[in-house]
């Protein structure tokens, strides 16, 4: 596959702050791209350099090797975090407004079918659930029929079951052969949505590849998590486990002969737990912390 995007040396500042680093990366046609992180990654400034919003300090963005320009605007989809719709308006009434800033694009009833927008199409928007109003941002997004959609944090805020209604209208558009590039501090969407993924923290590209191809990379087997304790040399030496955030972690693929090992050596098995590498697991290994461990730090802050 040809990569459609092409991203280089990327790097954007604001005053002293150096929120993207320069950053590389592909992203051929026709794929789900994830660009993965914790508050504060750079997700958002990448994906608004990508698509024009924000300026370049240096490097470069290509489409089709070319650098954005006002044709490839034009197919150009973008669902941001937040979008001021007009009061009063009904869905229907916004897609059509949308839709009147495109010299062409989808007809608002075949939006409102693709997105399943019938049952409120013809509601104030303001009336709308979260999850029925991030579908209509989504139809909004899809108004110009574009190339390339672009997702940031679609589904921050939503209960499990819009999150998951929503990742199905993803799969349907992905279908219809448009590039999607999504941010995301959710790695359970990243596993579902994503054909590909680079993982961002401070700025920098940590991981880059098929989220099955990065897990088998970093790990092998199954994960024994144990609450943390003071634990015989014995496995300490032959298990090397990892402990972190109050918990050790044993990375192996000789389940039965490491659990043999641990009750042998009276290791208190209370609490243990079994489970296959995610990528939460992947970005602790990386870094150190956790993923949604940044993310609550960010928030309590916030409300401080
Ligand atoms: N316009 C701006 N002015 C000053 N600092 C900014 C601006 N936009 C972003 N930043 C800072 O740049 C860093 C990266 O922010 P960015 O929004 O790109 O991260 P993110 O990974 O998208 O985070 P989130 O998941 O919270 O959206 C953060 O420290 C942020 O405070």
């Amino acid at each position: 596959m040809s990569a459609f995007i092409q991203v280089r040396k990327l790097t954007k500042s604001f005053k002293s702050l150096q929120a993207v680093k320069g950053i590389d990366f592909e992203v051929p046609r026709g794929i789900c791209f994830g660009l993965l992180g914790p508050n504060g990654a750079g997700k958002t400034t990448t994906i608004e350099m990508m698509e024009g919003i924000v300026s370049i300090d240096s490097g470069e963005i290509l489409y089709d090797g070319l650098p954005l320009n006002q044709g490839m605007n034009q197919r150009i989809g973008i669902q941001f975090q937040n979008t001021a719709l007009q009061d009063h308006l009904t869905g229907r009434e916004c897609l059509q407004m949308f839709a009147s800033f495109y010299q062409k694009g989808l007809p608002p009833h075949e939006l409102i079918n693709l997105c399943q927008l019938g049952d409120f199409a013809d509601q104030d928007h303001r009336k709308l659930s979260g999850g029925q109003k991030q579908r209509l941002l989504l139809a909004i997004a899809l108004v110009n029929d574009p190339q390339i959609l672009f997702l940031d944090e679609p589904t921050t805020g939503l209960d499990p079951h819009a999150r998951r209604n929503f990742w199905s209208l993803i799969n349907r558009i992905k279908a219809l052969g448009k590039t999607i590039v999504l941010t995301t501090h959710y790695m359970d969407e990243a596993e579902t949505l994503c054909d590909d993924i680079a993982i961002m923290d401070k700025g920098q590209i940590i991981a880059r590849g098929a989220p099955r191809d990065l897990l088998s990379e970093h790990f092998r087997g199954v994960l024994i998590r144990l609450p943390e304790q003071t634990l015989p040399n014995a496995v300490m030496l032959e298990c090397q486990p990892k402990l972190e955030r109050g918990h050790w972690y044993v990375n192996t693929d000789k389940v039965e002969h490491t659990l043999k090992l641990l009750v042998e050596q009276q290791v208190n098995l209370e609490g243990l737990h079994v489970k296959s590498a995610n990528l939460d697991d992947l970005f602790l290994k990386l870094t150190g912390h956790g993923l949604q461990e940044q993310t609550e730090v960010v928030k309590e802050s916030a409300h401080v």
